[in-house]
């Protein structure tokens, strides 16, 4: 984490080349534990802003793809890596924190059946979009608008009206100074004009308002589509299937709004359905997903805002979620299963913390809500939480006291919120009057127009702009009614808070595995270790307490069952591995006590895990379950892989000792599989001298082949094998054994001209030769003759009617005339 470049970097090969090997042994383990039991895997990474989180997700995600993609070469990896570039320049941005901070959260859930990749879906959580109208003091807006005034070419410049300025100049790109806006401001720049139409007579601070909303709500849409189509896309070459998803859907409802974007697309209708169907009857087929979860860092800029309070929640609940996984079910579980003896670490339980920001009576977001509706003012919103929450242990005064500031005492340290614009941020309102500019009957801009197609709608259906208010944001909600609601149903923390409740719905069927990222020191400078930084972190991230757990706990269970199944190489020669399960009673205390011999004997033999490491090796019996410290998991994987690896290396042996002996003692030699008996009368191979008659030429359609290779998963680079030659042909279900009498429907010469045939001779067919050919013998010689020369078979020939005289006997071969 010390050369700090954009961590989109980190899908490079030499990235690759330099990745943690712990991180690969997490993909390993994930992609084997979701390929033997189908459980879905969540890679979770948490850490303060700037710790390498998104970093150590890409390095992930490139290793997932060495696992189980097929590797960066695939068409998936490139469209997923070329994504991402994307992703950053329109979702990073330079914070104080981290000069490439990832102002959207990601959850990516590589989908896997049979330890193969088959699908990827980006999940994109956007709370930072005020960012784009108002950068915060001393940052930067997202790194997309600094590229595209380094990068452009002088005509794009011109066209997009940005010819002339620079970085600097660019309103939004710096945070302009207070009261900038006011009637004295100059005239709007270039860029401004063309982007906004603004009428009316409203004062020049309403006009701003309504500037910003503009831009606001067509960046977030724009991000927002960008997202969706760059994930919708369907990779039939590629041996990979798809990418898809919406920025802004809930984990688990994403397949019709995937249906949704590719209807969108160029594809014709039926053609998408179609697919979006085959897409669905694989995903139900095979359910099972590794995720990695890169979401917001812990924050704690001054003062800070809406945004920073919902990313903050976040980190929250990711760390709540961390506490009762590690913490709080391993306690639980040894008292429900009697386990004596069990230690109980004592964590900080954040509880109260998202109980104060979230609950749904009165917490902070709660309250906001309430504020907004009553179209209250932040100074009121500050007095009315204070009131609700007096003597709160987690909030707290800023200091110096201030009557829109608030303090929160979050897991990760204290943070002072300006309230000031957390009612306009949670409203996220556009004004109806605004977006019917981009009415298509008046706007030549067909883009804009799509990114508003609901809203438009309902103002059409309501006549015009009726002073409604519509979200900037894309929300699930978008107005579905035939007119424009007065209000917008959900406003931007309750469409946040519903999304997270989503996530965490998917991530507690998963079987979770923590990355903790460590920031080593707070100026982003390389090879710099400051203790006190990452003291804090290690304080925050209870990562003493883990150890703990993990050197003297039982930190580890597994039900019987899946003991006897990951340990079976350990089980006693004769004895059966645990069965355990529905049976019940009787036979599950004999699964645990076939665990307990199995266990006690490796304690007896076990050498600590390692010379240095203090996990002790434990186990304990529970009703279930069989608890182990780290230091037995320690011990039982090295005693497996030792087990597994004698039993191979036993297998070679004996093999190599048998290829040793083979020709000493004249082994017989190994079973081949029996040649197919030769057919009377085969043709022997054609004689050196004879021509290849050429190919015939390839008639198959390349697209409709591409399509039905990636359809069925065939590899258009290694054809499937031919079906063997058959010995005979077969006509109306009649077989017609070779060799055959054939008439010749055609004079035929070969290439030299040395042998000629007329229409009407007869010769005698032996069997296929090459594509297209016949092998037909003619004058003690075998020569292949295309079929089209030869008229049917008999049999194939149409029956004769009943009256007719019986068919002459065949006559023999003609003589044939060699010139
Ligand atoms: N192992 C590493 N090797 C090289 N550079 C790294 C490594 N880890 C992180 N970095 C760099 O450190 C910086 C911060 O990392 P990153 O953006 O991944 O942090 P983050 O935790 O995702 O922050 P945020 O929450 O603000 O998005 C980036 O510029 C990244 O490229």
């Amino acid at each position: 984490m010390n050369a700090y470049t954009d961590a989109s970097n980190a899908l490079t090969p030499a990235a690759a080349r330099a990745q943690r090997p712990e991180l690969a042994r997490l993909v390993h383990d994930a992609v084997r534990h979701q390929a033997d039991t189908g459980c879905p895997q969540a890679i979770i990474l948490s850490g303060v802003s700037g710790s390498g989180k998104t970093y150590a997700s890409m390095v992930l995600l490139r290793r997932l793809f060495d696992v189980a993609g097929g590797g960066p070469e695939t068409d998936a990896f490139k469209h997923l890596a070329a994504a991402f570039t994307v992703l950053r320049s329109l979702g990073a941005a330079g914070t104080l924190a981290n000069s490439h901070s990832s102002r959207i959260g990601h959850f990516i859930e590589v989908q896997v059946t049979d330890g193969a990749l088959y699908r990827t879906k980006i999940h994109c959580y956007f709370l930072d979009q005020t960012r784009v109208v108002r950068p915060p003091p001393g940052e930067r807006n997202y790194h997309i608008f600094y590229q595209m005034l380094a990068g452009l070419a002088p005509d794009e410049r011109l066209q997009l009206h940005l010819d002339g300025y620079t970085a600097q100049d660019l309103r939004y790109d710096v945070r302009p100074p207070p009261r900038r806006l006011a009637a004295t401001s100059p005239p709007p720049p270039r860029h401004l004009i063309a982007a906004y139409i603004v009428r009316g007579a409203a004062g020049p601070a309403h006009a701003a308002c309504a500037r910003d909303a503009h831009a606001l709500a067509l960046y977030c849409r724009t991000v927002a589509t960008i997202v969706r189509r760059a994930n919708s896309l369907k990779r039939l070459g590629s041996t990979l299937g798809t990418l898809s998803s919406d920025s802004n859907d809930s984990v688990r409802d994403q397949d019709a709004a995937s249906r949704r974007a590719s209807t969108a697309g160029g594809r014709s209708r039926a053609g998408a359905q179609g697919m979006a169907a085959l897409n669905d009857a694989v995903r139900h087929a095979t359910d099972g997903f590794v995720g990695i979860l890169d979401m917001f860092g812990f924050e704690d800029a001054a003062p800070s805002r809406l945004e920073h309070l919902c990313a903050n929640l976040c980190a929250e609940t990711m760390q709540h979620f961390y506490n009762t996984h590690v913490f709080k079910s391993s306690a639980e579980s040894c008292r429900e299963e009697g386990v004596a003896g069990a230690l109980e670490v004592e964590y900080v339980d954040n509880v109260p913390c998202i109980d104060l920001v979230s609950s749904l009576r009165a917490g902070l977001l709660a309250a906001l809500d309430a504020e907004c509706a009553a179209r209250g003012s932040p100074e009121h919103y500050v007095a009315r939480i204070r009131t609700a929450h007096r003597g709160h242990p987690r909030l707290g005064e800023a200091r110096p006291p201030h009557a829109r500031r608030f303090a929160v005492r979050h897991y990760a340290g204290e943070v002072v919120y300006d309230a000031a614009e957390f009612l306009d941020a949670n409203r996220d309102c556009v004004p109806d009057a605004l977006l019917a500019a981009f009415d298509s009957r008046c706007c030549e801009f067909g883009f804009a127009t799509h990114l508003f197609g609901a809203e438009l709608k309902a103002l059409a259906a309501s006549g015009g702009a009726t002073g409604a208010l519509f979200r900037a944001s894309p929300t699930a909600l978008a107005p579905a009614g035939p007119a424009a609601p007065a209000a917008p149903a959900s406003t931007l923390t309750q469409d946040f808070h519903t999304r997270l409740d989503n996530l965490l719905r998917t991530l507690v069927h998963a079987r979770p595995h923590f990355v903790r990222c460590l920031r080593a020191n707070a100026a982003e400078t390389p090879m710099l270790f400051e203790r006190a930084v990452v003291a804090n972190q290690v304080r925050a991230l209870q990562i003493l307490e883990t150890v703990q757990l993990m050197a003297n706990g039982y930190p580890h269970r597994m039900r019987f069952r899946a003991f006897g199944a990951r340990y079976r190489a350990l089980w006693r020669r004769g004895e059966r591995c645990a069965a355990g399960g529905a049976a019940g009673g009787a036979v599950e205390r004999e699964a645990g006590a076939a665990c307990a011999r199995v266990l006690r004997a490796v304690a007896a033999a076990a050498a600590p895990p390692a010379p240095s490491s203090p996990a002790a090796v434990r186990w304990a019996l529970g009703k279930r379950h069989v608890f182990l410290s780290e230091g037995m998991r320690q011990v039982l994987e090295r005693m497996r892989r030792a087990r597994r690896q004698a039993a191979a290396e036993c297998i070679q042996a004996a093999w190599r000792r048998h290829r040793a002996r083979a020709p000493r003692t004249a082994a017989p030699a190994p079973p081949q599989r029996p040649r197919p008996a030769p057919i009377t009368g085969t043709p022997p191979p054609d004689p050196p001298g004879l021509p290849d008659p050429p190919d015939p030429p390839d008639k198959c359609d390349a697209t409709l082949v591409k399509r039905t290779c990636s359809l069925f998963g065939l590899d258009l680079e290694r054809p499937p094998p031919l079906p063997p030659s058959r010995a005979y042909t077969v006509s109306n279900g009649v077989k017609l054994g070779y060799p055959q009498q054939r008439v010749l429907a055609a004079d035929w010469a070969d290439e030299s001209g040395a042998l000629r045939l007329r229409a009407g001779d007869t010769v005698l067919a032996l069997g296929a030769a090459r594509r297209g050919h016949v092998a037909v013998q003619v004058l003690g010689r075998t020569v292949p003759v295309p079929h089209s020369v030869l008229a049917p078979p008999r049999a194939l020939r149409p029956r004769a009617p009943p009256a007719a005289p019986p068919a002459p006997p065949v006559a023999p071969p003609a003589p044939h005339a060699l010139t």
